[in-house]
């Protein structure tokens, strides 16, 4: 009889395991993938889901009902019942949970609860943080935010702004990140990314919840699409929220309709260590859709149907947590439902699992916040098995461990035995050509590895990797040198500009910093131009002059002061133009931005608005911060006073022998109190200011950039280059106007471009990729009837007034 594969797997591997893969996969052909995918050595440790509360921010937050203890975990809940009597009674409950979180930040939300959990995805842990809730709570503003805000973005934006932060800085490690994202909707699971076109398995329309080798789950047939950093993942997202279904009821316009899970499979491979190891790890962000009383919220039709299908997953959900919860319940019913089958591996599984129940402080849904926090309570006592989920990729083995035979085997054939020596023969033509050809092969790829025969052959395979690293570099540089010469001669046939300045025959050199020398009009070499170009050329001015003309009355577009910064005076003849000579650029600019400009310079005016706007903001926290922080100061030099003089009159104590604070102290320590809070909101408001400032800057400096570089092109297409050398540029990459800064970058190709920011750059990826899903939005309205759109009325609200171009 075969022995149990498992345990015999785990005792190999215990040995050492890399060898005895190989055993396994041929004695139990059928259950090599199980042998893939658990190697035995998983370090695993118990653990409880832990579990927060939030409670969604209220004027009318019912004190008397819901008090958060100082412990900052505990809520004492008083509900009041009716007797059978008639009479009502007073019934306290205490929930003992990991965090209550009232008032909270988007921000420390995040650090408190999801952090540690996305950053165990990188040690190989799973991870599971789900939101669960009356209809309205919350879950949604917890998990994705409020879209349209950077500083409101929820769990999932930061979450995946955390995991490309992580890969960046773990430079010893190769990753991929895929993402897929769920919906469960009326007990049918939806693809939301099945818009798109790429993503492994797209849209067979079919999903079945498959059970893995090791306790795992996956969705088979859902689409799982590879990211390469934040901005294409916030795509991701943003694609999917907009395929969400929404629903509106008394209690929430904009209600989920299903459950979603928005899953990142992470899978990372050292560049140092056996690269046969490797780990994989999801995280699983779960947005439930909430519970809800129809009575409350006052669903009909197709929203109450709806309803019925969540409260009824819902509490299959609940049955499971009970299973789990009860240690003597030997079944958990999982497959009872899509939602409670998706999530197994999640509720009592290899994960860290995290649960935010969001609940109201009203006391109008104090019914609906105990049942909440009854099922928080017992989300607390479900049990995990955390473990890292590392594999030894079998292929990859087998060829390691036939490379290191081969190689022993080399190592012994290159001794001889007989002399104890290495050998050290001179090596024949026909060994040196054979060890030159192996190195030509082994650098083109189609040979893995040199055959060590020998000391002088190692010999020979580095003289040969000499001799080909110096036939390259020959060769580089003539390429180069061909190069330079096609530029050259192509400046060249572009006189006015590039050619009489090398040769020092141009005039004054024009001080916008645009980069473009230009002659004086006499000395322009008028010889080059064809007739018929000069022709068309002369019409151009001609059109133009008379647009100039025609918008004279037309107020003047207040840019070019700032972006014409270094303007001089012209020297006259260019300030005189002939018919031939171009017109000065300042007057040519104001011209472009009220014509063919004229939609860059308005974006350009607008962002230049909104960021003068945010300035002012900024200008008016720093007031109040430096406001505060004089009051900060002046309370607690009066504190400080009060005390000393307190001090000399000795200590007031109470019956019980406890120190008592004077009223006068303790309205100053109040007043302190709460200087200190407005301190810690408005310096934080200021920081997020800062950030947008830093975000609103880039894109006014983006659409300068344009605007410039588009009336570069206009102006040297219009007034600059003769016909034929417009001609030959046309079909190539490089653009008229580009020619001098093209010839700039190719003399300095080292040059890289300034990386960006990162708070900055994190903050543009996460507009971007709003902005981008906006606009396919957009599109795909304008294409297709509103009522036919999934998620046409998606939580996404309208994007802010800035514009990237
Ligand atoms: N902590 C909070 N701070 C500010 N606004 C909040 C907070 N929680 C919820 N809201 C607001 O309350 C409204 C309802 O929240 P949300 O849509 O997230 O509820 P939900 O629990 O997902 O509801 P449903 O289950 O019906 O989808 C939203 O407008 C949201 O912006």
């Amino acid at each position: 009889m075969l022995p149990d594969i498992t345990s015999l797997y785990r005792n190999w591997c215990c040995a050492a395991h890399a060898r005895f893969i190989v055993i396994a996969t041929a004695l139990y052909p059928t259950t090599a993938r199980l042998c893939v995918g658990y190697t035995g050595i998983m370090s695993s440790h118990g653990s409880t889901v832990k579990v927060y509360i939030r409670i969604r921010p209220t004027a009318s937050f019912a004190h008397e009902l819901i008090e958060c203890l100082p412990d900052q975990q505990t809520l004492r809940v008083r509900s009041r019942k009716g007797s059978k009597k008639g009479k009502r009674n007073n019934h306290v409950r205490l929930f003992q949970l990991n965090g209550v979180l009232y008032n909270v930040s988007q921000e420390d939300l995040y650090d408190r609860v999801a952090r540690s959990v996305v950053l165990g995805a990188f040690k190989g842990y799973n991870g599971t943080i789900m939101c669960f809730g009356q209809t309205g709570a919350g879950k949604t503003y917890t998990m994705t935010g409020a879209a349209e805000t950077y500083k409101q973005r929820g769990i999932i934006p930061r979450a995946i702004q955390e995991v490309f932060q992580e890969v960046e800085q773990r430079a010893d490690y190769t990753f991929s990140v895929h993402l897929s994202f769920l919906e469960i909707y009326n007990e049918t699971m939806v693809d939301l990314l099945s818009s798109l076109k790429q993503g492994k398995a797209p849209g067979s329309g079919l999903f079945t919840v498959v059970e893995e080798p090791g306790g795992g789950v996956s969705v088979k047939g859902l689409s799982v699409h590879l990211v390469h950093n934040e901005e294409e993942a916030l795509n991701l997202l943003f694609e999917g929220e907009m395929n969400r279904i929404i629903g509106e009821h008394a209690l929430n316009k904009h209600s989920s309709r299903s459950h979603c899970i928005f899953t990142i499979h992470i899978e990372s491979r050292s560049r140092t260590l056996s690269e046969a190891k490797y780990i994989t790890s999801k995280l699983n962000l779960v947005d439930l859709a909430g519970s809800e009383r129809l009575s409350k919220t006052g669903s009909e039709g197709q929203v109450q149907m709806e309803a019925m299908y969540i409260n009824k997953s819902l509490s299959f959900l609940e049955q499971v947590i009970l299973a789990l919860a009860d240690s003597r319940r030997e079944h958990v019913p999982f497959r009872q439902s899509k939602l409670t089958h998706a999530l197994k591996d999640s509720l009592g599984g290899n994960c860290n699992t995290v649960l935010v129940a969001n609940i109201y402080g009203d006391a109008s849904q104090i019914e609906e916040t105990l049942s909440t926090l009854r099922f928080a309570t017992r989300m607390k006592c479900v049990q995990t098995k955390p473990s890292i989920n590392e594999h030894i990729d079998p292929v990859i083995q087998v060829k390691r461990l036939e490379k290191e035979i081969q190689f022993l085997k080399e190592e012994l054939s290159s001794y001889n035995p007989l002399t104890n020596r290495l050998t050290n023969e001179i090596l024949s033509e026909t060994q040196v050509e054979e060890v030159r050809t192996q190195v030509q092969r082994y650098l083109s790829g189609s040979l893995d590895e040199i055959p060590i025969v020998s000391s002088t052959q190692i010999q020979e395979v580095f003289s040969q990797f000499k001799k080909v690293m110096l036939e390259q570099q020959k060769k580089l540089q003539e390429q180069l040198c061909q190069r330079n010469t096609r530029v050259e001669k192509a400046m060249n046939t572009t006189p006015s500009t590039v050619s009489e300045k090398s040769e020092g025959a141009v005039g004054e050199v024009e001080s916008y910093g645009y980069g473009l020398g230009l002659a004086k009009s006499s000395q322009r070499h008028q010889q080059a131009v064809s007739p018929k170009s000069s022709k068309a050329r002369n019409d151009k001015q001609i059109n133009r002059k008379e647009v100039a003309a025609e918008n004279s009355n037309v107020q003047p577009l207040t840019m070019s002061e700032s972006d014409l910064t270094t303007h001089k005076p012209q020297p006259l003849e260019e300030q005189q133009p002939t018919t031939d000579s171009p017109p000065p650029k300042a007057e040519a600019f104001e011209d472009f931005k009220a014509e063919q400009g004229s939609e860059i310079n308005r974006i350009l005016k607008e962002n230049k608005a909104v960021l003068s706007e945010r300035t002012s903001q900024l200008r008016a926290l720093t007031n109040v911060i430096n406001v505060t922080k004089r009051e900060i100061d002046h309370i607690t030099s009066d504190l400080r006073q009060f005390r000393e003089q307190r001090q000399g009159q000795g200590e007031f104590m109470s019956a019980d022998g406890e120190p008592v604070l004077e009223v006068e102290e303790l309205s100053l320590v109040m007043k302190l109190k709460e200087l200190k809070n407005r301190y810690r909101q408005t310096y934080e408001e200021l920081r997020t200011t800062e950030t947008e400032i830093r975000y609103c800057a880039h894109l006014v400096n983006q659409c300068r950039m344009r605007l410039l570089t588009e009336f570069e092109n206009w102006y040297n297409e219009s007034f600059l280059l003769p016909g034929e050398v417009l001609s030959v540029l046309e079909n190539g990459p490089v653009r008229p106007g580009h020619i001098p800064v093209d010839k700039a970058l190719t003399l300095m190709e080292d040059d890289d471009p300034q990386e960006p920011h990162a708070d900055t750059s994190s903050a543009v990826s996460y507009y971007n990729a709003y902005n981008r899903t906006l606009q396919r939005r957009g599109s795909r309205q304008v294409s297709q009837s509103p009522d036919s759109v999934r998620g046409s009325r998606s939580k996404m609200k309208l994007p802010p007034i800035l514009s990237v171009i």
